[in-house]
């Protein structure tokens, strides 16, 4: 089975871009003085196409799996953990759950490749490709076939699931590894530079971890194309998430995208098919320390920067109260004609000599 890219419209509309823009500019306020929030109800406008911006049914998607290089000593943590955090977030424990209550989202989450058999729940979607990857340092993550049903069943996922908005996170202990393996791959940055300290290495197990991912990376000098790399670096929670992303863009839906991880399958996302990046919010800016030079590399600016590195999708939820002011600020402010406040053309005429 091969996985067929689904079709993403790019957001350019010449047309509808000018009407926002002067929507959002002739409201009772300086132009430009909402900041970044102008430029997110824009976003917002363009991918619904419409000035009024609706959000209907939000979705939380927390993709799980486990990563053979975990043998290797790349995180502070033990595999075992991965599991045990897929059951605590189906307890409703975890700090998901708390801010999915807090703000309203449907979690689901997804057992992409854990390597442990899980029990039904209602909120556990079984997708297993696989009982975690294999060890990078040896062999390719994960085979073309793995690839192609881990990518098809993102898309799955994300039809069948309800509502307009959906956000991406992520658990899968070692897989900041993959992410910066992938980001070196995909960009050039430097893996040193990509590499960070997880789940909270120390600085001995920051250099052990750099000298393991240097020689993993030396073991697929060949997987240059974004598929190829993610298929030998990557992991089945974050080639599904990547999956899931094109899916949602091809349906018009506004993507939030949480931190590093994340942010790793919006990058092979970007380089599969470019247009994706029009649905994405890029919400937050982890502590890892490659997320700010993949968001550099991407162009993007994240919304929040709260010294966050936890994944799941916490940032993602953190900063969906600035999308929804954003989308309010363009449905509900009054402009300057209907509140009957003069423009600064008034103060201009003034200033101008006869
Ligand atoms: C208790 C716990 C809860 C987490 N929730 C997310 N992560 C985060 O940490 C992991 C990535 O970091 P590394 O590459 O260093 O393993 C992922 O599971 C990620 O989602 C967690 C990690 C732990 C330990
Ligand atoms: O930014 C993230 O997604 C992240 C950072 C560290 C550990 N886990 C996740």
């Amino acid at each position: 089975m091969t996985f067929a890219l689904p079709p993403i419209e790019a957001v350019t509309d010449v047309r509808l871009e000018a009407k926002l823009r002067h929507k959002i500019d002739n409201k009772t306020k300086p132009v430009g003085s909402l900041g970044q929030l102008e430029d997110l109800a824009l976003q917002l406008g363009l991918i619904q196409r419409s000035d009024v911006v609706t959000f209907q049914d939000p979705q939380m998607v927390v993709f799980a799996a486990d990563h053979g290089i975990a043998a290797d000593g790349v995180s502070a943590f033990p595999q075992a953990v991965t599991v045990q955090m897929v059951a605590n977030m189906l307890a409703g424990g975890a700090a998901i759950n708390v801010l999915s209550r807090q703000h309203g989202f449907a979690l689901q989450v997804v057992d992409a490749g854990v390597a442990a058999d899980l029990e039904d729940h209602p909120q556990l979607i079984k997708r297993k490709i696989g009982h975690g990857t294999k060890n990078i340092c040896k062999n390719p993550a994960m085979s073309e076939e793995q690839l192609h049903a881990a990518l098809q069943a993102g898309a799955d996922i994300v039809k069948s699931l309800p509502g307009n908005v959906i956000a991406f996170g992520e658990m899968g202990i070692a897989n900041t590894s993959s992410a910066a393996l992938l980001l070196n791959r995909l960009t050039g940055i430097a893996l040193k530079d990509a590499t960070g300290r997880g789940t909270g290495l120390t600085d001995p197990q920051l250099r052990h971890k750099r000298k393991v991912l240097m020689l993993a990376i030396l073991r697929h000098p060949d997987a240059v194309e974004p598929l190829q790399a993610l298929a030998a670096l990557g992991g089945f929670e974050i080639a599904m998430m990547t999956g899931a992303m094109l899916q949602a863009a091809s349906q018009r839906r506004v993507i939030l995208v949480d931190g590093f991880i994340a942010g790793a399958a919006a990058l092979v996302a970007y380089k599969l098919v470019p247009q994706v990046l029009h649905y994405m919010v890029f919400c937050h800016r982890s502590a890892e320390r490659g997320h700010r030079l993949l968001l550099d590399h991407l162009k993007a600016r994240a919304l929040l920067d709260l010294d966050m590195r936890l994944g799941e999708g916490t940032g993602a939820l953190l900063a969906w109260p600035l999308v929804q002011s954003a989308a309010r600020l363009m449905n509900e402010m009054a402009s300057f004609a209907s509140a009957g406040i003069s423009g600064k053309e008034s103060v201009e005429a003034a200033m101008t000599p006869p």
